[in-house]
């Protein structure tokens, strides 16, 4: 049996960052910060601008919904100056909120090097608005990889059914991209370099020791021997053909069409929920597994061939993770969400969602 003190050792101690503060970062931190089964795990430290989370708090209190109390959290509270503070408001990103939201992350990622906290979790953040402030980074990923100096990272997104129990797990091997580069940014030693960190991380973090990966073609209908585009033909199913006897381990499966892959994931996540008798409300109905042995995770070739069905499936309860870094990373699947800012009706799952595995994660690390 292990020792409290012991225990006391593994619990681990996150940061998590307000994100874009214009956006519903600072709302759903203080939806979810109410909910005391988020620190049975862990420790969470926000780093934000404290005087910003008071002012959601008194915008928001009229509502009548629970809400951290800004003063009661532990924070790295960063200041702004009043012209800055002036500059945001929520919904409307820009280059003072941009400044903010990097500047958290930034102070993030050092602490976490620094060995203060175990893992990240962040609220969304606005690529654009990150640009208008002059910084040029595709999304936070980047930035996590670039400061922990890492440039075998991969971005996986992971969700857990409601309705079934079962966990969608997919990684993207290219992301932020426009679409015209995804055919000359694939190559093999990509792809084996995703399929790699994916594989790691199955067994490591999730203690899937033979993993069963499905992996995406690129053209429609995988190309049809060459009809409908020939990447396949060309590189990508002698690339998979090593693979599997590279890892006899591991059932690797593919190259399935790009439209099809997603037909028995999603019977994986929705089970017969919606069967008569069932509700299809999941917080009403008893959890069931239809698909038998569904794939632990899937290998999407591009951002929207991905996180199209994720979010179909997913939204609001899936959670974006950067793996192959020193640290745990996660984040909520959805973006800023700029258009409810201030309204008091973004929902906190996601981000509830990333603080769990961030948890779990940690936990499992520190084992
Ligand atoms: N983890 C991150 O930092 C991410 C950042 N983004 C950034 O977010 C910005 C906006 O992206 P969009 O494509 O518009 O996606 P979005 O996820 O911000 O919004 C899409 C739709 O979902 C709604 N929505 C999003 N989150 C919600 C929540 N928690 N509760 C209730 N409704 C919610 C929004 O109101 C909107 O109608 C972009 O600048 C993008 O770069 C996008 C995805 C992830
Ligand atoms: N579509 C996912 C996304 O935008 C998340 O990006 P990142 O900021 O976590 O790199």
């Amino acid at each position: 049996m292990q020792s409290s003190d012991s225990l006391q050792r593994q619990r681990p101690h996150l940061a998590l960052t307000m994100g874009d503060p214009a956006s519903i970062g600072p709302e759903i931190i203080l939806k979810a910060l109410v909910d005391p089964s988020l620190t049975q795990t862990c420790d969470l430290t926000v780093i934000g601008t404290r005087s910003l989370l008071h002012q959601t708090y008194q915008q928001l209190y009229s509502t009548g919904q629970s809400l951290a109390d800004p003063d009661s959290l532990s924070m790295i509270d960063i200041p702004l100056d009043l012209q800055t503070i002036r500059q945001i408001i929520p919904g409307c990103g820009n280059a003072a909120s941009g400044k903010a939201s990097f500047m958290y992350l930034e102070t993030a990622i050092t602490h976490t090097l620094e060995g203060k906290f175990q893992g990240i979790v962040t609220a969304p953040i606005a690529k654009s608005c990150w640009k208008s402030a002059g910084y040029h980074y595709p999304g936070q990923t980047e930035v996590l990889a670039q400061k922990a100096k890492v440039n075998r990272f991969g971005m996986l997104f992971v969700g857990r059914s409601p309705y079934t129990d079962w966990t969608l797990r997919t990684l993207l091997a290219t992301t932020h991209i426009p679409l015209n580069q995804v055919s000359q940014t694939l190559t093999p030693e990509l792809m084996s370099l995703k399929l790699e960190l994916l594989i790691n991380c199955l067994q490591q973090d999730f203690a899937i020791n033979n993993p069963k990966i499905v992996i995406s073609g690129l053209n429609p209908h995988s190309g049809e021997n060459g009809q409908l585009g020939t990447e396949e033909k060309d590189w990508l199913l002698p690339w998979l053909e090593i693979a599997k006897s590279e890892y006899p381990d591991v059932e690797l499966l593919g190259l399935v069409p790009p439209d099809t892959m997603w037909v028995k994931p999603a019977k994986a996540w929705y089970g017969n929920s919606l069967k008569v008798g069932q509700t299809g409300d999941p917080s009403r109905d008893q959890p069931t597994l239809t698909m038998k042995n569904p794939a632990d995770a899937y290998l999407a070739l591009y951002h929207d061939q991905g996180l199209i069905p994720v979010k179909l499936m997913a939204f609001d309860q899936a959670i974006n993770t950067t793996i192959g870094l020193p640290f745990i990373r996660t984040s909520p699947d959805h973006g800023t969400a700029f258009d409810i800012a201030g309204k008091g009706i973004a929902r906190d799952t996601s981000l509830k969602a990333a603080i769990n595995l961030a948890a779990e994660l940690t936990q499992q690390k520190l084992k």
